[in-house]
């Protein structure tokens, strides 16, 4: 499989003389869905925002399709679509005003964009409230409009942080269902979450950072195996790789 994403020796942070990640290098291919799991503070958002191009790294570079950031910054940028952890909107804007920004950030045509946002409008139950402002949402209702705005222009690389704090449970099953379509169509997916069990179903391969650095990564079985115990579930691994507690 092709990679979409490839991050290599990626070292650094909000100051040059003290980096947030060291040496972090991992990628993700087409058609599969990345983990990307550790504790608070261990540097996934880094992360996220040195692939997003919004830092510049110390050291090693981000590069999607063959290409970093600092060299096309559009064409990097047109890969990928980011679903935020805290959503980001335009309070002056109408939920159909944020569907019709984003299709022409991303040069959708008018015909795609029309067959596109009405079933995804309705997967999320949005479909009768086109016309309302973001004061008018509930946190949930701010997520989805993030998550209708990604999934709207069908880039090959979805960033995810912490996608399901927020959202209903139908609102969790409609979002996985996307993800395992979209997946299935040749995309990558980068997710970051704390719900290790949700992760455990659904990716398929996990990156496990602490204090800046991957202590892990593979699939379920790899880690398993990395860590001497075949039945050990994404909980148990990421204790054991956090803490360096045996179950
Ligand atoms: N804006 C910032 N300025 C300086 N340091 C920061 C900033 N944001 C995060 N950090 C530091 O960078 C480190 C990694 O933080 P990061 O937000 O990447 O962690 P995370 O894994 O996403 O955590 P969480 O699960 O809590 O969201 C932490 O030590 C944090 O204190």
């Amino acid at each position: 499989m092709k990679n979409i994403l490839e991050v290599t020796n990626l070292t650094g942070g909000y100051t040059y003389d003290r980096p947030v990640l060291h040496d972090v290098s991992f990628s993700v291919r087409a058609r599969e869905v990345i983990g990307l799991i550790g504790l608070n503070g261990a540097g996934k958002s880094t992360t996220i925002k040195h692939i997003l191009g919004l830092m510049e790294p110390v050291k090693g570079k981000t590069v999607i399709h063959g290409t970093t950031f600092k060299e096309a910054p559009e064409t990097y940028r047109s890969h990928l679509s980011y679903i935020p952890e805290t959503p980001i909107l335009y309070e002056e804007m109408t939920l159909w005003e944020h569907l019709q920004m984003m299709a022409m950030a991303y040069n959708l045509d008018e015909t795609t964009f029309e067959t596109r946002v009405h079933p995804l409008l309705k997967e999320f139950n949005m479909d009768n409230k086109v016309t309302w402002f973001p004061s008018h949402f509930s946190k949930g209702m701010r997520q989805k409009v993030m998550i209708l705005c990604a999934f709207l222009v069908e880039p090959d690389l979805y960033i995810i942080d912490e996608p399901f704090v927020g959202l209903d449970p139908l609102g969790i099953h409609s979002l996985l269902e996307l993800i395992e379509t979209r997946k299935n169509n040749g995309a990558g997916i980068l997710m970051s979450t704390h719900i290790l069990p949700t992760a455990q179903q659904y990716c398929d391969r996990f990156i496990i950072l602490h204090e800046g650095k991957i202590v892990m990564q593979g699939t379920l079985e790899e880690l398993q195996a990395q860590m001497g115990h075949p039945h050990a579930t994404l909980d148990d691994i990421y204790i054991y790789a956090s803490r360096g507690k045996k179950v």
